[in-house]
């Protein structure tokens, strides 16, 4: 969009047109005044000429009668030889002598030889006839020449009566009257003649004189124009090279601006200083006299100045511009640009009416001229470009350019900082998610590294203790598994930020990922560490309402010290860890420092785990037989498996020690899902054998059982070896319903549909609530062999292992007692009547072969 600009001023090259105009008028001019000084000087020879002419026939005539009468009077023949050359030169008989109109017959030479080279022979008459004498002059001439001709009749006569010796009739015959008549009527034509000739001559002189004139004015002025016009050419063409000049400097100053422009684009680390290098820059070097960039202010409707730079920028003080059609201060520049989506060009800023809003406050700046060229970003304008200059039309077609070029220019690096802005928020993202925890929002393993080497390199500079804590949540995974990893994350993250409660100035917690946070705390004894514990465990122990769930959780915690347990922060986080993990194997919720037992414990186990994912693959396991008896009839009603490790290194590894390193790491699933097998394959087997039928017990750890598909398992397992379910019993331990019940009793119902039977094993040790064991589906409880093994001795033992009889009758459950190795303990169960034993007493855990020699002889 415009406002009016001046019409251009004409151009050199009219002039130059208007100029070989005048060139070509002067040529004109000049030609035509020749051509008419010619056509005078080519009457003048004609008239000359014509008088030639006519004056040979007149000085012929006069020649001829003066040697007639010389003749006559001396009788020298050489006068009528004269006469008869003069009559024949001109009637064309003998060659005429040049400059014949020169000659004197009387200079002839003694030898009688022409002093005069001669010409061609030409009749005088055909010489009058082609020099272009008017008709009426011929006829004039010719009668002329006819006069004379009849005279020369009468010389000759005369010459002829001298030659008769009469010279005095001869003398009368060319001096009478009639002779001067004759004379007299050659003279009279070409007297007339001659006046023609001078008549028409100064006539066509007198015309052509005119025309000359006329040429000769006609000459000057259109050299005089010529000169006006090529002066006036070369003020032009010098006004013009100026201008070229100048606008060369112009246009190199604005690509100078440009360049300028592009700089700061470069230069530029964000948006404000970008708007602010560009104000400055069209300013210095696009020749404005001021410039500023206003961003849309979208809840106001307003534009708000981002940017400006120049002489008079208090213009821009409360200025107010808005894009409301409807209001003065929208219907300007910017709003007209706005509402176009165009630049807009204000040549005339005093008297455009766009302006008039601001008239007065512009010209206290003396802005001549502005414009509204609009900012966009993904193709959306958020503000303007608005240069001001003192000039009108200041914005020509060149300036237009560059500001819409620098404008593109802007563009683009908002562009490129809409860029940067993303890949410096996705670096601080990817940088945030390499240090930190999404979940918690807490460090992580990699930033609790770097952060607890500084604390430590702290404490070693000031010669201070401190401590490292990790603490693990109990059975974290219980929680995922049953109520879904959203409520286990909720809880994670409401953990976190009670545990940052905790923490000191200078502190720092880590979460290490899954349920396992490390406390890094500086200048810290081992009591101090200890009452931290404590607290920690009090908070975690108070209740998490997550949603709808209200959860209760509990904690272990190992605490490795600086500087005693190590210098480094691996060698303290895997010494707390083993301090964490002899929490875990005592029954959790506590806290422990870390000892040189431990670190023992911790390698010993970390063995047994690396060595124990080979055991299957290398066969060193195997399943060996328990009979359990019944009390009642002493025969072997079932049989317990036991499994049995041993590798070339370790030797023999006991159960207790190998099951609970399987169970932490996971491996449980397939050993025990292989034992299962052995299990219910070897008791298909022994039913195959004929020998007597009995319940093949499997141990099941909690982590087996909390597999969700462990009723379909075990059924297809059965279903495979081709056992019955009524002769299999699982063996749970009261911990698998410790962390839900409700999952637990769901299970052991799944288990029970397909007519699976299941115990309690080391009942008493656990914390089975007697409320759950009623819901429970087991049939069987197996009296724990800590109460059996002093029975005999210990009152207390004694009173446990009947009141769990007791109790178990009055549930409807079996039961059976384990580690029976004494007559006493067997006649004290009786007593009590338990229904089940097993034991030493009985039989040691037998392999298949000898087990199978003992169900034999019972057969017998
Ligand atoms: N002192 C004494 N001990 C007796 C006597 N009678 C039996 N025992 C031992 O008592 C343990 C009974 O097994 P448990 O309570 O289920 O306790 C088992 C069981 O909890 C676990 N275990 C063994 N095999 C498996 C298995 O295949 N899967 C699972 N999950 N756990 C198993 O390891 C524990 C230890 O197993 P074992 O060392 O085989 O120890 C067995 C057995 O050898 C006795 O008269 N005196």
């Amino acid at each position: 969009m415009k406002s009016p600009v001046r019409p251009p001023q004409p151009q050199f090259f009219s002039y130059l047109w208007a100029s070989t105009g005048a060139l070509l008028l002067v040529t004109v001019a000049f030609l035509f005044y020749v051509w008419t000084e010619k056509r005078i000087d080519q009457a003048n020879e004609l008239r000359y000429a014509s008088h030639n002419l006519v004056e040979e026939l007149r000085q012929s005539s006069d020649d001829l009668s003066r040697m007639a009468r010389t003749y006559v009077a001396t009788g020298d023949i050489q006068y009528r030889k004269h006469h008869q050359e003069i009559v024949a030169i001109r009637e064309g008989r003998m060659p005429r002598p040049r400059n014949y109109e020169n000659v004197y017959w009387d200079l002839v030479l003694a030898d009688d030889r022409r002093p005069r080279a001669s010409a061609a022979a030409v009749p005088l008459m055909q010489l009058m006839r082609e020099a272009k004498l008017a008709p009426e002059e011929l006829a004039l001439l010719a009668a002329a020449k006819n006069e004379s001709d009849k005279l020369v009749l009468v010389d000759i006569a005369a010459m002829d009566v001298r030659d008769a010796h009469d010279a005095m009739r001869a003398t009368t015959m060319l001096h009478d009257a009639a002779y001067h008549r004759a004379k007299a009527a050659i003279m009279r034509p070409i007297g007339e003649v001659n006046d023609s000739v001078e008549r028409r001559t100064r006539l066509l002189v007198e015309a052509t004189s005119l025309d000359a004139n006329l040429a000769r004015v006609a000459f000057m002025c259109s050299a005089l124009l010529l000169v006006v016009l090529v002066w006036r050419g070369k003020r032009k063409l010098d006004a013009e090279r100026i201008a070229a000049m100048n606008r060369t400097q112009r246009v190199s100053r604005l690509y100078s601006a440009l360049s300028q422009c592009n700089q700061a684009i470069v230069r530029s680390h964000n948006e404000a200083e970008l708007f602010e290098r560009i104000c400055r820059d069209v300013v210095s070097y696009g020749g404005m006299q001021m410039a500023w960039i206003g961003l849309i202010d979208r809840e106001l409707d307003r534009i708000t100045v981002a940017a400006s730079y120049g002489g008079g920028v208090e213009y821009l003080d409360e200025l107010e511009v808005s894009l409301d059609a409807g209001a003065p201060e929208g219907r300007g520049p910017i709003g007209l640009s706005y509402r176009t989506g165009q630049p807009y060009w204000c040549q005339d800023y005093q008297h455009a009416p766009e302006t008039a809003y601001w008239h007065a406050r512009g010209a206290r700046y003396g802005w001549a001229s502005s414009a509204a060229i609009p900012l966009r970003r993904n193709g959306d304008i958020i503000g303007f470009f608005a240069p001001y200059a003192n000039a009108v039309n200041a914005f020509d077609q060149e300036v237009q350019n560059l500001l819409l070029e620098m404008t593109l220019d802007i563009e683009f690096a908002l562009k490129n900082f809409d860029r940067e802005k993303v890949r410096q928020q996705a670096d601080q993202r990817v940088h945030y998610l390499a240090h930190y925890d999404v979940l918690t929002g807490l460090p992580n393993r990699s930033q609790l590294h770097e952060r607890a080497r500084q604390l430590l390199e702290q404490a070693r500079v000031n010669r201070t203790p401190a401590a490292l804590l990790m603490l693990d949540l109990d059975h974290f995974k219980d929680i995922n598994d049953t109520l879904g990893h959203t409520v286990g994350d909720a809880l994670l993250s409401e953990l976190a930020l009670r545990l940052t409660s905790c923490l000191r100035d200078g502190d720092m917690v880590a979460r290490l990922g899954g349920d396992e946070f490390i406390f890094v705390m500086p200048n810290m004894n081992s009591g101090e560490a200890s009452d931290v514990a404590r607290k920690l465990l009090d908070l975690i122990g108070q209740s998490h309402t997550v949603g709808v769930h209200d959860l209760r959780v509990s904690a272990s915690i190992g605490i490795a010290m600086y500087p005693d347990d190590g210098h480094d922060v691996e060698t303290l986080l895997q010494r707390a860890d083993a301090a964490m993990f002899q929490v875990k194997r005592a029954g959790r919720q506590d806290f422990r420092f870390f000892t040189a037992a431990m670190q023992q414990r911790a390698a010993r186990h970390l063995q047994l785990v690396n060595a124990l994912r080979y055991a299957l693959e290398r066969e060193q396991m195997h399943v060996v037989y328990q009979p359990q008896v019944s009390l009642k009839t002493g025969r072997i009603i079932g049989a317990e498996a036991l499994l049995r490790w041993s590798t070339p290194e370790l030797g023999v590894v006991s159960p207790g020690e190998f099951i609970p390193a399987a169970e932490e790491s996971g491996l449980i699933i397939s050993i025990g899902d292989w034992v299962l097998r052995q299990a219910v394959r070897q008791a298909r087997a022994w039913l195959d054998a004929g020998l007597p039928s009995l319940v093949m017990a499997v141990n099941l750890s909690a982590v087996q059982f909390r597999a969700a598909d462990l009723p379909a398992h075990v059924a297809q397992v059965l279903y495979e070896e081709g056992l019955p379910p009524e002769y299999l019993e699982l063996e749970l331990t009261e911990g698998v319903a410790v962390q839900d019940p409700q999952g637990a009793i769901a299970t052991m119902n799944a288990l029970h549909d397909r007519g699976i039977r299941m115990s309690i094993d080391d009942f008493g040790t656990g914390f089975s609530s007697l409320s759950h064991l009623k819901k429970f589906k087991v049939y069987k409880l197996k009296i724990d062999q800590s109460f059996v093994r002093d029975i005999s001795t210990d009152a207390e033992d004694k009173a446990i292992v009947a009141a769990i009889i007791n109790m178990a009758r009055s549930l409807g459950l079996t039961t059976i007692a384990e580690g029976v190795e004494t007559v006493e303990q067997l006649e004290f169960l009786r007593e009590q009547h338990c229904d089940e034993m097993q034991g030493y007493h009985i039989s040691k855990p037998l392999p298949p072969q000898e087990f199978e020699a003992l169900l034999s002889k019972q057969r017998d």
